[in-house]
């Protein structure tokens, strides 16, 4: 029989809690129980910096109680440690049947990365998805969406069969992007996706109402992350695109280490300090082993439509240098156009409402680069499990 998060907590019962708590089962350090298909079982106790090393041996005790109830394959403990700002630093751990978010405001975007190295190999894949591909950057309002929602599009045109996620759990617009309102399904306890245009879409938009502010702790993230990845039927798939929060924090780390992520794409616009984020992000990936696919220019020039002159307003070619500098590969430049933000607002992105367009082709060529990089097996890594460092 399947192990379950209640079967976890029972054998955590005999291993001390690093708060105060009866045990590490009824501790509220505990948190982000998830059981992968295969009997991998995954989660993590809070902790501050400080005091990681000395929590240590509860780790390795929590790690040897879980791995001996049966049905557990391998199991994986990171300590991590909260760093929301002004909110309490272990939350309850989140109920098996409770909603994946709770309101407030958007937490501050993250800075840089805490401190990491790798481990032991941990990260699970998507049975049925052959790659899991995330599409970051390093700050907000880039054009992230927008790039993903048209990647994935440009990938389904090729004739692969392909799915959205929408991990952005702070700001999603998948649902505006596809013009999607609907609630997913739930059969024998898994969501299916919803569908537009031939892709799987999941959200956490489609479980929210609209314009429902969200404060995401740490945690909460993870189990979002994980529950969109691993109770959602996906079914066959060769891509897997992930639109990940803007940034290079927790939530970025977490979805990097807890999946097996094939590879990542950075979005970056050609200003300087988009640039800079972008490198953020590829060091937060190498980091923790995600080969970086390469590098997208987003709003690299204006097309004039009437003349079809191309005017660089940020300066050029900033991130194809950029890409050269950190030994990454460059994928393409997609051009500042109105109708690539009028299709998107409008539910139809260009890819599929104008895919004879240079835009659309532009997106094309792009993908037609991160598959060749997929095929040439630039993924099959397995995600380093988290460590923090005094
Ligand atoms: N190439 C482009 N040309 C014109 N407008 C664009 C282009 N790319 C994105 N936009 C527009 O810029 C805005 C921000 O795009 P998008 O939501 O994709 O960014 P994001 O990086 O995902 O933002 P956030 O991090 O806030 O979610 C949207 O209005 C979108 O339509």
């Amino acid at each position: 029989m399947a192990v379950t998060e209640d079967d976890v907590r029972r054998a955590l019962a005999a291993v001390p809690a690093p708060d105060g708590a009866p045990s590490l089962g009824q501790s509220p350090s505990l948190s982000n129980i998830a059981v992968m298909p295969g009997g991998r079982v995954i989660f993590s106790i809070e902790t501050t910096p400080e005091r990681a090393a000395a929590l240590e041996s509860i780790r390795r005790a929590a790690e040897a109680a879980v791995k001996a109830l049966p049905g557990v394959s391998d199991v994986l403990v990171a300590l991590t440690a909260e760093k929301a700002p002004g909110s309490a630093p272990a939350p309850a751990p989140r109920p098996a049947s409770s909603p994946m978010m709770s309101r407030g405001a958007r937490e501050a975007a993250p800075g840089a990365a805490p401190p990491v190295r790798p481990a032991q190999p941990s990260g699970a894949g998507v049975p049925g998805v052959k790659h899991i591909v995330a599409v970051a950057s390093g700050k907000g309002g880039v054009g992230k969406s927008t790039t993903a929602a048209n990647l994935a599009l440009a990938l389904k045109a090729q004739g692969l069969r392909v799915g959205l996620m929408d991990a952005d759990v702070y700001g999603p617009s998948v649902p505006t992007l596809f013009a999607l309102h609907a609630r997913p399904e739930v059969v024998d306890k898994r969501m299916k996706p919803l569908e537009a245009h031939g892709l799987k879409i999941m959200s956490i938009g489609f479980l929210v109402d609209a314009g429902t502010a969200m404060i995401w702790r740490g945690p909460m993230v993870m189990s979002a992350l994980t529950q969109m990845l691993t109770e959602v039927d996906w079914g066959e798939l060769d891509v897997l695109i992930v639109d990940m929060p803007p940034g290079t924090g927790d939530a970025q780390l977490t979805m990097a280490q807890r999946v097996k992520l094939s590879g990542s794409v950075i979005v970056s616009t050609p200003q300087d300090l988009a640039l800079a984020d972008a490198r953020r992000g590829v060091a937060m990936f190498r980091k923790v082993d995600v080969p970086i696919l390469g590098i997208v220019e987003n709003m690299s020039y204006y097309s004039c439509p009437n003349c079809g002159h191309h005017a660089h307003l940020f300066g050029h070619g900033g991130a194809r240098a950029e890409a050269q500098a950190m030994g990454t590969p460059f994928l393409g430049e997609v051009p500042l156009s109105l109708q690539i933000r009028e299709t998107s607002d409008a539910g139809a992105p260009i890819v599929v409402s104008s895919p004879e367009s240079e835009d659309a082709k532009a997106y094309g060529r792009i993908a037609e680069a991160v598959w060749a990089r997929l095929s040439q097996g630039v993924g099959g890594r397995v995600a380093p499990r988290i460590v923090i460092e005094r």
